[in-house]
């Protein structure tokens, strides 16, 4: 069974896959201090609750925290006798290569969220990550990854807010009633929930008319049907698109028999 490994910088996710489908996924909060002995001990307990045997024999890991990876390399050595494969090395073969600015280094989620939304929906794409930054990503028709925006994230744009304004609490994001607040937390969801429609509008609007062809709008994340506008935002919420990208690259390389 494959391992997948989705570190983000808020949260990593683990999630198995048996050959035909993902069997849990299982999230944590992101510590680079966390050793692969704490790993194992979190994963075969969860694994243990779902009665889901812990038979990995490969393990595929996308990090933007580069600090993580040496323990979950340590993880899959010592506890599933397999040597990873890390989206972003040399040695971690894409579907389509990157086009960037040279000496670019695109995030690893950016690459393989670009590979799970080809693999699942084609080419010339606008895939929407709400993650701890909300990144715009655009998927040539080929599939490559050709560039993108990224802005700060919904909930670190609030934290921001709380941390550097004295008399600002720290409150949950949410669709207000009203975009004219009556009290502070009011007026705080309403200017990060509107100013986040509009932020999305206007960003896909711009990129659609620096592409030359059709694009469709794929998001993903927890927090991206809070932003759903009905149908007009976003043609397609995929819930796993992440994870899907990890199993793809994996068999990208499988298949090329790599390693
Ligand atoms: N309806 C909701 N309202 C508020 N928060 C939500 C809702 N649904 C999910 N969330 C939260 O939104 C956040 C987004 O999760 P997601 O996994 O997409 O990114 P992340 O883990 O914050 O970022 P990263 O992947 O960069 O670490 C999570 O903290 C999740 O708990
Ligand atoms: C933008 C984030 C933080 C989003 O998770 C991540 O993809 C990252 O660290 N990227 C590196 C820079 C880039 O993608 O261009
Ligand atoms: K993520």
């Amino acid at each position: 069974m494959l391992l997948a490994i989705d570190c983000g910088n808020t949260n990593t996710v683990f999630s198995i896959w048996n050959g035909e489908r993902f069997l849990c996924t299982l999230r944590t909060s992101t510590e680079h201090q966390r050793t692969a002995d704490q790993y194992y001990v979190w994963l075969s307990t969860l694994l243990a609750h779902h009665r889901i045997p812990m038979d990995i024999d490969a393990v595929i890991i996308s990090s933007t925290v580069p600090r993580v990876v040496f323990n979950l390399r340590v993880l899959s050595d010592r506890y599933f006798n397999c040597r990873p494969l890390v989206v972003g090395k040399p040695e971690c073969l894409l579907p389509q290569v990157p086009r960037v600015d040279e000496g670019t280094q695109v995030g690893p989620d950016r690459l393989v969220n670009t590979a799970g939304a080809f693999d699942r929906y084609g080419g010339d794409l606008i895939v929407i990550d709400f993650g701890t930054a909300t990144t715009f990503d655009v998927v040539a028709q080929d599939g490559a990854y050709v560039g993108g925006v990224i802005s700060p994230g919904v909930n670190l744009s609030l934290q921001a807010l709380h941390e550097m304004a004295a008399a600002l609490p720290h409150v949950d994001v949410t669709r207000p009633q009203k975009v004219i607040g009556t009290n502070t937390v009011a007026c705080m969801q309403s200017g990060v929930f509107w100013g986040y429609i509009g932020l999305v509008r206007e960003v896909c609007d711009r990129i659609r008319g620096e592409y030359d062809r059709d694009m469709r709008i794929i998001s993903t994340g927890g927090l991206a049907p809070l932003f759903a506008q009905g149908d007009t935002l976003y043609d397609h919420f995929d819930e796993f698109l992440t994870i899907h990208g990890l199993r793809v690259i994996h068999d990208h390389n499988k298949a090329l028999g790599n390693p």
